[in-house]
């Protein structure tokens, strides 16, 4: 294992892989109550509230969680990432003094992680200094800090605005082809169609970069707080440079219950209520997308099998409105049979077929041969868990990634570089050209992110 400067938080690579650093001091741990009228009602209260550029969120529609500052940061790789992840992550949490006002989903410690679609690459994972949460009428604070012995309650003055910096516009931003232009990636579509129609698999989905270049420095807050109040039904996320707002939840874990949100099967928004109802109703009824969806959801459901006791699949998905695409969706819930966290149970589904394809080891193969790009953390598993395991793990889609990626001291790539992605599910039925035009529609979001 690299030892890493560790500064003052505790800094590791590859997780898991022991080495003679000295046991390291215990972190402490506090939560306090909030009053929820400190915060405001919109849906970027809580985006609004971090103090610098590089701070982690998980939010949705004003709820989740926020925070800054590094008690401990996780890089791991390869086919043991999550594992390696959650292992260092209890190591450290179990020695960990906490003290917990307000016993709800997100209190006491939490890390936040972004995962790689594939084996390789480094996947990050984040336990800040500061963590604000709110869940309805309820609101928190916890602090977590280093220095060995409880010190005083964490208290709002740490929301005072003057101790945040201002945040900078991205400018102007320009655009450029990442990994294929559009017509190459057109033609890897049509590659996958001809395989899928040759009977080698059934569905793959191939995704695309656009590279944009900023006039200043990218500030993920500029961008956390235009997708929060943008698309307020999606996740907005933001951990180690990895931003954006799905609207896919992998897996949700709370209290021995998984719930999943299973997305596949896409029309773009016209802007015309009427024609887009039709649209609506016509995706409802699409052979096409109804049968991208069911790949979807069975390996979802599949997948659960080994954990959980019972799963309740709804008979048909429903559509879901968002303000640039309307998706087929969902929602599938389980009871775990034991106690699992819910970073194995991500770790345990993906990829799914909403992301890779069916049967996944093939799709997986016809992505590395035909797609041409390193997908780094578009893709795959993005959310939080708390000192139980419990949490939640979106997928990183609607995403870009600031600065080129991560380095386990910290972002090291140019802060006026962004890399946005997107992917669509195809099956045999698909056409190329369709196909560019909905991953057009999937990088709105992070265009519209971007925007002065
Ligand atoms: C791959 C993406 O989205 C996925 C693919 C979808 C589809 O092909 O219809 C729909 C939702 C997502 O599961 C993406 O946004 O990049």
């Amino acid at each position: 294992m690299s030892s890493l400067p560790a500064d003052d938080a505790h800094t590791m690579s590859k997780a898991g892989v022991s080495d003679a650093r000295p046991a390291v001091t215990p972190l402490v741990v506090r939560t306090a109550a909030l009053d929820p009228a400190l915060l405001d009602d919109g849906p970027g209260a809580l985006v609004d509230l971090l103090p610098v550029s590089d701070g982690v969120a998980w939010v949705r529609r004003g709820d989740g969680l926020v925070g800054w500052g590094e008690a401990l940061r996780l890089v791991t790789t390869g086919p043991g990432r999550f594992e390696d992840a959650a292992r260092a992550c209890r190591e450290a949490l179990a020695s960990a003094v906490v003290r917990d006002e307000v016993g709800l989903p997100g209190t006491g410690p939490v890390a936040f992680g972004s995962f790689t679609f594939g084996d390789d690459g480094p996947s990050v994972v984040v336990v800040p200094r500061v963590v604000v949460g709110r869940r309805g009428d309820r609101a928190w604070v916890t602090t977590i800090d280093l220095a060995g012995s409880l010190g005083p309650a964490p208290s709002a003055d740490l929301l005072d605005p003057a101790h945040r910096s201002p945040v900078v516009s991205p400018g102007a931003v320009s655009y450029a082809p990442g990994a294929r232009d559009e017509d190459a990636w057109t033609d890897v579509v049509a590659q996958g169609v001809a395989r899928i129609r040759s009977g080698a698999l059934d569905k793959v989905v191939l995704a695309r970069d656009v590279v944009a270049v900023t006039e200043n420095p990218v500030d993920a807050r500029h961008l956390l707080g235009r997708l929060a109040r943008g698309y307020p039904t999606a996740w907005t996320f933001s951990v180690a440079g990895m931003v954006g707002a799905t609207p896919e939840l992998l897996a949700r874990a709370e209290r021995g219950l998984v719930t999943s949100r299973v997305l596949a099967g896409t029309v773009r928004r016209t802007g015309n209520d009427d024609a887009d109802l039709a649209r609506a109703a016509q995706l409802a009824h699409s052979s096409k997308d109804l049968e991208e969806h069911e790949y979807a959801v069975e390996s979802v459901a599949r997948a659960l099998e080994p954990y959980c006791s019972s799963t309740n699949v709804p008979e048909s998905p429903f559509v879901l409105d968002l303000p640039n695409v309307l998706h087929l969706a969902t929602d599938v819930t389980a009871v775990l049979r034991e106690h699992t966290t819910s970073l194995a149970i991500a770790a345990a589904l993906h990829p799914t077929a909403a992301v890779c394809g069916t049967p996944t080891a093939a799709a997986r193969d016809l992505i590395t041969e035909i797609e041409g790009m390193d997908r780094a953390r578009y893709a795959g598993p993005v959310g939080w868990f708390g000192a139980d395991g419990d949490g939640e793990w979106g997928i990183a889609l609607r995403s870009a990634e600031i600065g080129g990626g991560v380095h386990p001291a910290g972002p090291t790539g140019d802060p006026r570089s962004v890399r946005l992605f997107a992917g669509c599910g195809v099956v045999a039925a698909s056409d190329p050209a369709a196909e560019l035009r909905e991953s057009e529609a999937k990088l709105v979001p992070m265009r519209y992110a971007l925007d002065a």
